[in-house]
């Protein structure tokens, strides 16, 4: 699992380790990690670093030292001499840098201006000097954050730098993991931005969001004790009920199926028109046709006007509840169920009565509220889907690519996810794995090049089963 941990917590477990250690170590780790990060670049290059009024500042300073000892040129650009970490540009000075106006052709940046003492947004000298790397477009390296970006709340209110990687110290910080502010860090095709070990991890506290990786396979048994019993069979696996599709969008009922099929359920259940049930089981012998016991309920996917109706009639079940698409028109006041809701950023917005570009630009503030508001667990679809539950740390999926954004993608995700709540999962779980398993399936599906939704469906069972062996390679391509 990756961790991220808000800018408090990791101010006070930097004390607490801090207060075991001699003057400056810590600042020593960050800058012997930052240089050895900067590997890549050569004697006889030029690396601007800017440098900003504090620690950060700092963290980049020492790194110069290093780089210089390589033989790497060092421009130094100080945002306020009379603030500059000064022991830090003493020694940068001593080994050679030298201090220069403004950013002019070095072709790579350091960006050290500000890092989790940031405010959000840019201004003054530092925003031009954002705007420089946007257009002069030298590789940049961001310390610990991208400057500018709201560290916490992981939004981009104002001018910040978009890096080209990032490398962060001691424990992730959600800026770096949940978009839009991750959008600046740097993701570049299946890498992530660099975490280097400070000492941290004992004195962290729990995190305020994580994301599930490939090495987590052990979750599955973790999550359903019939992974591990000899004598499990297909109740004991769990029943799955899907309401899904209409005459307008009939695939839907396919794809939710398949998805459903796809996940760790025993049994598919299907509710639907006599006709589309007969089409269903035509493509999906496996599945029975009416009503009759489930453990959950999967609501709303390609939904017609009677979306409300079917949920209604799922809820007096009293078992878990997913609900997608049209279902999420017709919410209760509250749940007296797990309920596990799958809205995307239009939806989520309708739900909460503002506009899609408000949920964009704040989704995790915006999915946070929507699952206080119900009571339920949020899973917010998109580039980096949120599973947001009151007092769980939250999770992000980091695993797909930009060609997972696909007609009918969302219905396999929202099978999968019931099939995992029918076969013994929370929704916080279940949301999160099928997020996970539904990524992955689709980069495996085809890496780099376009995916169909019913593709993605057809991949789920090698990916579920390569998670569970401990063996999946790549399960992400993003680029920002
Ligand atoms: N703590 C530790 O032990 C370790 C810390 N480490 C490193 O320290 C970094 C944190 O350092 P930091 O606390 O000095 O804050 P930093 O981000 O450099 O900001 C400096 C000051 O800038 C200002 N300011 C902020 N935003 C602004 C804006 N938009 N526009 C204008 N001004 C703005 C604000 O000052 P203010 O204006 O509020 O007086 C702020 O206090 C951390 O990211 C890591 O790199 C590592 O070495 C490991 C050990
Ligand atoms: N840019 C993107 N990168 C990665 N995944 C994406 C992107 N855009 C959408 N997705 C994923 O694709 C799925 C789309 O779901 P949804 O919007 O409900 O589509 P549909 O209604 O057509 O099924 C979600 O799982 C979402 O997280």
């Amino acid at each position: 699992m990756l961790r991220s941990h808000r800018v408090g917590d990791v101010r006070a477990a930097e004390a607490a380790l801090a207060a075991t250690l001699p003057d400056g170590e810590l600042m020593r780790r960050a800058s012997q990690g930052l240089a050895d990060a900067l590997g890549h670049v050569a004697a006889g290059e030029v690396v601007l670093v800017l440098v900003g009024p504090g620690n950060n500042g700092g963290d980049a300073l020492y790194a110069a030292v290093h780089l210089l000892g390589r033989g790497v040129r060092v421009d130094l650009c100080l945002l306020d001499p009379a603030t500059v970490h000064d022991d830090g540009l003493a020694a940068a000075l001593a080994a050679g840098a030298r201090v220069v106006d403004e950013p002019s052709d070095q072709s790579h940046c350091l960006d050290a201006v500000f890092g989790i003492g940031a405010r959000p947004g840019l201004t003054g000298r530092a925003a031009g000097w954002a705007e420089w790397i946007a257009r002069s477009r030298p590789h940049t390296i961001a310390v610990d954050v991208p400057s500018g970006v709201d560290v916490d709340g992981a939004t981009v209110p104002g001018a910040h730098v978009r890096a080209d990687a990032t490398i962060t110290f001691g424990t992730y910080k959600n800026a770096l993991l949940v978009a839009p502010a991750s959008g600046a860090a740097g993701w570049n095709g299946t890498s992530i931005p660099e975490l280097v070990d400070i000492g941290l991890g004992p004195y962290l506290p729990p995190p305020s969001v994580e994301a599930i990786e490939p090495s987590d396979g052990h979750l599955l048994e973790d999550t359903f004790d019939w992974l591990r019993s000899p004598t499990s069979h297909k109740y004991a696996r769990g029943v799955v009920g899907v309401a899904a599709g209409s005459e307008q969008y009939a695939g839907a009922a396919h794809l939710c199926v398949a998805g459903a099929q796809a996940g760790m359920a025993g049994m598919v259940r299907f509710l639907g028109t006599a006709e589309l049930g007969r089409r269903v089981v035509d493509r999906a012998p496996e599945v029975v046709v009416g009503r009759g016991r489930v453990q959950a309920w999967v609501v709303g996917p390609g939904g017609g006007d009677d979306a409300g109706d079917q949920l209604a009639t799922a809820l007096e079940d009293g078992v878990p509840v997913l609900v997608d698409a049209s279902g999420l028109q017709h919410l209760p006041e509250s749940f007296d169920v797990p309920a596990l809701l799958t809205p995307h950023a239009g939806e989520l917005a309708q739900m909460l009565g503002t506009d899609r570009d408000a949920v964009e630009a704040e989704p995790l503030a915006h999915a946070t509220r929507a699952a206080q508001r119900w009571g339920a667990t949020v899973l917010l679809k998109g580039a980096r889907t949120l599973v947001v539950t009151p007092g769980r740390a939250t999770r992000v999926n980091l695993t797909g690519s930009p060609w997972l954004g696909t007609a009918g993608s969302g219905d396999v995700l929202s099978g999968l996810a019931g099939s995992l709540m029918a076969a013994g999962a929370d929704p916080h779980d279940a949301g999160s794995l099928a997020a996970f398993l539904h990524g992955a399936a689709s980069v495996r599906a085809n890496l780099g090049g376009p995916v169909t939704a019913s593709a993605v469906a057809a991949a789920l069972p090698g990916t579920v089963a390569a998670f569970h062996d401990g063996v999946l390679d790549v399960v992400r391509d993003w680029r920002s």
